[in-house]
């Protein structure tokens, strides 16, 4: 294999950009040229190109966001969009094409594998919710950013004695919750992967002022509903005033903490050498700290699976 591509796709994440470190230097290394798609699989089509040599990844690997840039590229589903998609790649001698991306990213991918192009997946995506990787790129930075942002609003709430609904990205996977949940020690975590109870979160804010609490902090999913939602049901059902606090495509920004990082340069260089091992239609990722690939269609066939033994700990830890 003489020339690869990289592209990133779906929504950005932390990390991205050290990805695309890793697979330049990593072809560098085995003497592979390297072509950066831009805009994802829009520039693909379009035929959006450049050739990425070592110093054009020099200092990104601090920066949140996609040097590439990104795109939601719906088209792409298109049996002929697909079939242009390659005939630019083949024209420019691409031999293998590697997408960082989610699950949405991922599909696309497939469909080339299917029509006969060589294609690598590396999860990037804040939410977390690529099933058969415990972690995605972006998760632990977006994580952080939460608790950052949970850690403010608790110094507001405890002055104020005020209770208040922090709404965090996810799409239909409620991780970055969760985990934000028990790391910021919040009252409540409300995830779709739960069956959610208005009388629950009631009860448990109730709880919570008997023992003299006066402030609260609950965090909800927006994959459930979103906080001005659950803000009118308490209202309605038990007459509690709250505070509403949406994050935002913050959580999608910042640079990526150590562990993005790290996670991010050895998924680049172990998707380099999996193309170049004729790997095809495989997904990279980590499980129990070893980096492995998998099948592609299963990291979006299977359902994701959150951690419950987790969100059973956030529930007894916030008595
Ligand atoms: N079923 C599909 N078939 C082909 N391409 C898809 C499919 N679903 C998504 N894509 C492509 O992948 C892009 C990113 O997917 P999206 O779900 O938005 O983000 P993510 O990859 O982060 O989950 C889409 O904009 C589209 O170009
Ligand atoms: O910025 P957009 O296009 O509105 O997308 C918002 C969605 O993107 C995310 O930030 C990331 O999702 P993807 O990785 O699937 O792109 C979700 O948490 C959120 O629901
Ligand atoms: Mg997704």
């Amino acid at each position: 294999m003489k020339k690869i591509a990289v592209l990133t796709s779906g929504g950005d994440a932390p990390g991205m950009n050290a990805a695309i470190r890793a697979v330049v230097r990593k072809a560098k290394v085995l003497n592979i040229e390297v072509i950066g798609i831009y805009y994802g699989y829009q520039g693909l089509v379009e035929g959006q190109m450049t050739t990425l040599q070592v110093g054009d990844v020099g200092s990104i690997i601090q920066r949140g966001g996609t040097k590439l840039y990104s795109a939601r590229y719906p088209d792409f589903k298109q049996s002929d969009v697909q079939d242009q998609a390659i005939a630019n790649m083949r024209e420019a001698g691409i031999e293998g094409l590697i997408v960082i991306g989610g699950d949405g990213s991922y599909r696309g991918a497939m469909d080339l594998v299917k029509k006969g192009f060589p294609c690598i997946g590396i999860p990037a995506t804040i939410d977390n919710d690529v099933p058969g990787t415990q972690y995605t790129i972006g998760f632990d930075t977006a994580l952080n950013t939460v608790i950052d942002a949970v850690d403010k609003i608790r110094d507001t709430a405890t002055s104020h004695e005020n209770l208040f609904i922090v709404e965090v990205m996810g799409r239909d996977a409620g991780d970055l919750a969760l985990y934000a949940g028990v790391a910021a020690g919040a009252g409540a975590v409300i995830i779709p992967e739960v069956d959610f109870c208005i009388e629950d979160v009631i009860a448990r804010i109730k709880r919570g002022e008997y023992r003299g609490k006066m402030y609260n902090i609950i965090i909800v999913a927006e994959g459930v509903m979103s906080g001005t939602e659950l803000a009118r049901l308490l209202k309605e059902n038990a007459g509690i005033t709250t505070r509403v606090s949406v994050l935002g495509h913050m959580q999608r920004g910042g640079s990526p903490t150590g562990r993005d990082r790290v996670l991010a340069s050895q998924f680049g260089a172990y998707a380099v050498e999996a193309l170049v091992a004729g790997k095809k239609g495989r997904a990279i990722g980590v499980r129990n700290h070893e980096i492995v690939d998998y099948d592609l269609t299963e990291a979006f066939k299977k359902e994701h699976a959150t951690n419950l033994a987790l969100y059973t700990l956030a529930t007894e830890l916030s008595i």
